[in-house]
């Protein structure tokens, strides 16, 4: 059987706690079927130190992993600059954020060139070579320039936006022929697909084939929609851990008499944050029985805090939670309970259970995993109810959850009290059909689904 060599910029244990989505999918994908994972250490070598692009090599479990470090040049203008400052941005429809700064681009290009030269040689002829996300569109070109022929699939974890807004990206004719050295790329939504197909037909001038299939740059890549899910059954085991069954007990027990919602989500921009304390706010000015009652748990996860972007939502939205606070705390109770610190993932279902409420309300989001692992803990004889933002990418597959525009502030503060006064039976009706689709979906048949669409594809064929 072929060997599989998963590379992403952020690489975890899989058998440890991880924020972000993408570390999390990929170590519960890869614990099953064993392989490679090659990505970043988490490490940077101070400029003028020795140890640039180390390699440092480790066996978790089944799985090896191989991580390099990074200069801080490096770091700086491949991670911080070009991946988070032009193209994270840039992909979430925010142009108006996007800096495409002078030596951003460069060091983009030479990471993912020094990956492709540091992993070309731990490559066997019969690996399966499955690349992840925004990070390392460019890796499987500079591959196949050493020469390596192996099937390389690509799977992109943040949105793909319409073609004007990709088209006004600086350099996106590179990074579309880019795609064109995979077999196979991958991306979370139909819409996201629909998006990638009519800009490689309009801007890259490809040929639309059967089933998916692109022709460009004489290549041929096939492209669909493969959306990530999660270990169902691996989280809900975790449910069973002593911090789970504590935080759900003390949560329990504190909010017997009143209404707990929740939030988790990393600190970014793209999560809608202060809009949904907006809204939280309108929820508490419209309906005055949610005063004293309806509480807002918000875990908040320190994420790319050198990028000024993350460093202004924090200021508002740390302002926001306080003149909120300021306006409708009690001595006895506050309305929103803000943390800014990353949960332990064995942790999280306790708060998940405890809620009677889930606000996952991005502006843009490429999938959200937590919108899954709410509904995969609710007890299904009382489960609460998910209000998901229609830009997510879940919801495309999750249409039983009330579906808000996170823009339209009073609209979803009326949903949430929709969400807070749902009558048991339709609770129960909307969960049963969301468990399970995200059941039959999960992340293993995303795994399998992926891959098994990259074994048909043909030969990798030399790029021109
Ligand atoms: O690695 P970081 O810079 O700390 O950021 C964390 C991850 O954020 C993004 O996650 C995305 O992938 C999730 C799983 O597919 C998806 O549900 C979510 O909507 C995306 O935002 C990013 O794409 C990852 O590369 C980062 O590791
Ligand atoms: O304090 C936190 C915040 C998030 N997460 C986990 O990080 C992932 C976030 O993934 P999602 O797809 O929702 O968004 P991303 O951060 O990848 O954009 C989920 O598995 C969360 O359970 C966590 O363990 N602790």
């Amino acid at each position: 059987m072929s060997r599989l060599v998963v590379i992403s910029n952020r690489v975890g244990d899989p058998r440890k706690v991880a924020a972000g989505g993408l570390a999390v999918a990929l170590g519960d994908a890869l614990a099953t079927s064993g392989g490679l994972w090659f990505g970043w250490s988490g490490k940077i070598v101070e400029d003028g130190a020795t140890g640039e692009g180390e390699l440092h090599q480790q066996r978790a479990g089944n799985v090896e992993l191989v991580t390099i470090d990074l200069s801080r040049e490096d770091h700086d203008t491949y991670y911080t600059g070009y991946s988070n400052q032009a193209l994270w941005p840039a992909f979430h429809y925010r142009l108006d954020l996007a800096d495409f700064g002078s030596g951003f681009f460069a060091g983009y290009q030479r990471v993912n060139r020094l990956f492709a030269r540091k992993l070309a040689p731990l490559l066997r002829d019969d690996d399966v070579i499955w690349v992840h996300d925004y990070h390392l569109i460019p890796l499987a070109s500079e591959l196949r320039s050493l020469g390596c022929r192996q099937r390389i699939g690509f799977f992109l974890h943040i949105p793909l936006p319409p073609p004007p807004i990709l088209a006004a990206i600086p350099g996106h004719e590179w990074l579309m022929r880019s795609f064109f050295a995979y077999d196979l790329v991958g991306l979370q939504t139909n819409e996201d697909a629909d998006h990638f197909g009519r800009f490689l037909v309009g801007e890259a001038h490809a040929e639309r084939l059967a089933d998916g299939r692109f022709s460009a740059y004489g290549r041929t890549m096939r492209a669909q929609a493969f959306p990530i899910g999660i270990d169902v059954d691996e989280f809900q085991g975790l449910a069973e851990s002593p911090e789970s069954r504590e935080t759900e007990t003390t949560l329990k027990q504190q909010y017997a008499h009143r209404r707990l919602l929740v939030g988790i989500d990393r600190l970014d921009y793209s999560k809608g944050l202060p809009r949904r304390l907006r809204a939280f706010r309108e929820l508490l000015a419209n309906y005055p029985e949610t005063r004293n009652s309806a509480t807002l748990i918000q875990v908040a996860s320190p994420t790319r805090e050198s990028v000024d972007a993350y460093a202004d939502i924090r200021h508002e939205l740390e302002s926001l939670a306080g003149e909120i606070n300021g306006a409708y705390g009690e001595l006895d109770w506050m309305p929103i309970r803000y943390m800014h610190r990353t949960w332990a993932r064995k942790r999280l279902p306790g708060l998940y259970r405890a809620a009677k409420v889930a606000l996952v309300t991005p502006l843009r989001d490429g999938m959200n995993l937590v919108a899954k692992e709410y509904v995969a803990m609710q007890d299904e004889t009382d489960p609460g109810v998910l209000v998901l933002s229609r830009f997510a990418g879940a919801a495309e597959q999750m249409r039983e959850a009330l579906l808000v525009n996170p823009y339209d502030i009073p609209a979803t503060a009326q949903t949430i009290q929709r969400a807070l006064q749902m009558p048991l039976a339709e609770r129960r009706e909307r969960h049963a059909v969301l468990l399970k689709r995200i059941r039959e979906y999960d992340v293993h048949a995303w795994r399998k689904d992926f891959l098994g669409v990259l074994a048909e594809t043909a030969e990798a064929a030399p790029v021109t």
